[in-house]
């Protein structure tokens, strides 16, 4: 990897991801600055990562190859106006704050900035993450690779032609881990009225939706063909599925995931 200088504005959650990311795949530690207003977030980022740390997001962006804007979307208005000047004519800004539009970006930073919109999520923190990715018109190829490669140190990248399917993006992967999550709360439960101890009902469904998760990752198989492989013909799994799709799970599904989709145009337009 080359050693472009990139700086995180913002050290938290998502910026320590990266970092650790970063430095696991061999970007040297002295081309990473973050600046966070909070010292003990600085302190903490220094201490796990040994990066330079910066109160001043002006001092931290000046001469970076790549800024990642890893802050909430709140507070994104008054941090764009505190890096505008001192960002070098060639960076690149990845935003990777929900509902931070192209546009909104370039209100801030002005038109002729290169600009990538990334919708993580959580699995991020685990380097399990995918991340949806858009870029402004005038970013160039090496622009698009350096996002690549940096956002490559929370998971997956997937780019995404259209910025409007990123509420779409958002909606499944973005969202998408609560979803799982919530079903394994659910197994869970159903476990326990089912007769198990509440936490041998927690221990099965956490684990098995592990293991899914991994022949997921590690099978040839398209998840259908892996429902297939657990489903014996007149067994128990076909049972539960028959009544999934008494219950119109996959509508639930497909309601949950437009209910999503307009929340996110809604955040969208707040912006
Ligand atoms: N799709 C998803 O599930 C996820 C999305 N995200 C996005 O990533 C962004 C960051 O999220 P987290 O890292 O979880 O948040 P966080 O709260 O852990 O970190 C944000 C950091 O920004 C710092 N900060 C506040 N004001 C600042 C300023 N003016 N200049 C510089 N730094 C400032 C805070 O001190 C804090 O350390 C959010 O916009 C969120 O939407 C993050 C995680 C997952
Ligand atoms: O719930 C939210 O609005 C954010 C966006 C995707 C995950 N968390």
């Amino acid at each position: 990897m080359s050693e472009s200088t990139i700086t995180f504005i913002g050290g938290g959650n998502m910026a320590q991801a990266l970092v650790g990311g970063l430095l696991a795949a061999g970007h040297p530690g002295s081309a990473i600055r973050v600046a966070d207003p909070s010292e003990t977030q600085r302190q903490q980022v220094s201490e796990q990562f040994g990066v330079a740390t910066f109160a001043d997001n002006a001092e931290a962006v000046s001469g970076a190859r790549a800024v990642v804007l890893a802050v909430k979307p709140q507070v994104m208005a008054p941090v764009l106006e505190s890096i505008r000047e001192p960002l070098a004519e060639n960076a690149v800004v990845i935003s990777v704050a929900a509902g931070i539009t192209l546009d909104g970006l370039a209100r801030g930073l002005g038109e002729s900035t290169a600009r990538v919109r990334a919708m993580p999520n959580t699995p991020a923190l685990y380097r399990a993450g995918i991340t949806g990715v858009v870029a402004s018109r005038n970013c160039r190829e090496e622009d698009r690779a350096l996002a690549t490669t940096i956002l490559e140190a929370a998971g997956r990248v997937v780019w995404i032609n259209e910025e409007s399917q990123m509420d779409a993006v958002t909606a499944v992967s973005g969202s998408g881990p609560a979803y799982f999550f919530a079903f394994t709360e659910h197994l869970a439960e159903a476990g326990v009225h089912a007769g198990l101890p509440p936490a041998v009902a927690l221990e099965l469904a956490r684990q098995t939706a592990i293991g899914a998760g991994v022949m997921l990752a590690e099978s040839e198989h398209e998840p259908g063909e892996l429902r297939r492989r657990v489903t014996s013909p007149g067994g128990t799994t076909e049972a539960a599925l028959k009544s999934f799709a008494g219950s119109k799970m996959a509508a639930m599904i497909d309601q949950a995931v437009q209910a999503a989709l307009r929340r996110g145009r809604e955040l969208g337009g707040d912006h």
